[in-house]
Parts: C-alpha cells; sequence; structure tokens
C-alpha cells in the first residue's frame, strides 16, 4: 500500500474558462495555466504521482513544452494512472478538497465524481471531492485564486 499527496493552486482571471474535475464550471473568472489549469486534477495527479514515488505533474507534463498548452487535465490524470498501473497500483482510495470562496461547487462534485472514477478506472465509492471557503480570508478567499488539495491510497494489484 502506497499514499501521496498533492497540493496546487491557479490564479483566477477574466476571459478563461473554470474548469473543475474535468467540469466546466459557469463562471465569471477561469483559472490561469498552461494546461486547462483544473487546479483539483493537478492536486489529484501530484498525489498519485508522490505515492509512486514519481516526482511531480512539471516532470512529466512541463509547462515549457507546446504539447500540454490547453491540455485536457483528464488525460494527463489518465496517463499518471497508466503510470500506477504499470508499476503494479490500483486506487485505493482518493480524496480531494478544493479551496475556493466562489462559485458554489457543491452541484457539480457528483459530475466530477464521475469524471476521476472513470479516468481512475476505480469505482465512484472510491472518490470523495468536497470544497470549502476560507471565509474570505487569504487569497482563495478574496477570490485571487483557487487552490486544492488531495491525498490518494494506493493498493497493490496483487
Ligand atoms: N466553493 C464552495 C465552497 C463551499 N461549498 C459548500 O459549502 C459548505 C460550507 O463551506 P464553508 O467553507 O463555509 O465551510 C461546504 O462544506 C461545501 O459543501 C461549495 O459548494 N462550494
Ligand atoms: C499542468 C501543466 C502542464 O504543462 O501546466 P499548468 O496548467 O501551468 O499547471 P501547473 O500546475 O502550474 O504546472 C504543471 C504543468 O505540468
Amino acid at each position: 500500500m502506497r499514499i501521496g499527496h498533492g497540493y496546487d493552486v491557479h490564479r483566477l482571471v477574466a476571459g478563461r474558462k473554470l474548469i473543475l474535475g474535468g467540469v466546466d464550471v459557469p463562471y465569471t473568472k477561469g483559472l490561469l495555466g498552461h494546461s486547462d489549469a483544473d487546479v483539483l486534477l493537478h492536486a489529484l495527479s501530484d498525489a498519485i504521482l508522490g505515492a509512486i514515488g514519481e516526482g511531480d505533474i512539471g516532470k512529466h507534463f512541463p509547462d515549457t513544452d507546446p504539447a500540454y498548452k490547453g491540455a485536457d487535465s483528464l488525460k494527463l490524470l489518465r496517463h499518471v494512472m497508466a503510470l500506477a498501473d504499470a508499476k503494479g497500483y490500483r486506487i485505493g482510495n482518493v480524496d480531494v478538497t478544493v479551496v475556493a470562496q466562489r462559485p458554489k461547487l457543491a452541484g457539480y462534485i457528483p459530475q466530477m465524481r464521475v469524471n476521476i472514477a472513470r479516468t481512475l478506472s476505480c469505482d465512484e465509492e472510491r472518490v470523495n471531492v468536497k470544497a470549502t471557503t476560507t471565509e474570505e480570508l487569504g487569497f482563495a478567499g478574496r477570490g485571487e485564486g483557487i487552490a486544492s488539495y488531495a491525498v490518494a491510497l494506493l493498493e497493490n494489484k496483487r
């Protein structure tokens, strides 16, 4: 059994889509990044890479590589899961917290769980996603950005 942790932050700006957990969330701003800037999936990808001792997403998908410009982070997560699979691991469970003052995310979380479970080839029951504000404190509270934390527990396939 292996455990990993991930953390990521992206800045909120006008003129970008807000993609979280592979869901296009309607909002006046979106997250800035080289890829689609899906901060939730980046933290989760880093948690899985951490669990298998494979560094982080910057190592596997450099933000200097044009191949990842506008990349769908579900595809990056799929690649990360393939690395874990090749090393003999499957998902035990994953748990993600998104830190966002706005927008309200609760209504989009069921679809995020579906997207993540499909990509990780596991039951939805093994995927938990939650959201919290910071009571208007700090960068997330001021709406300057969104942060995400994730932990992943991986089991040996046999
Ligand atoms: N962006 C967010 C933040 C929070 N929620 C939901 O609201 C609940 C209360 O949040 P607090 O930060 O005030 O504790 C939280 O447990 C989430 O269910 C949300 O949907 N979207
Ligand atoms: C996802 C990648 C892909 O180039 O780019 P960004 O969207 O900028 O995301 P970040 O978490 O800052 O860095 C990791 C990169 O691998």
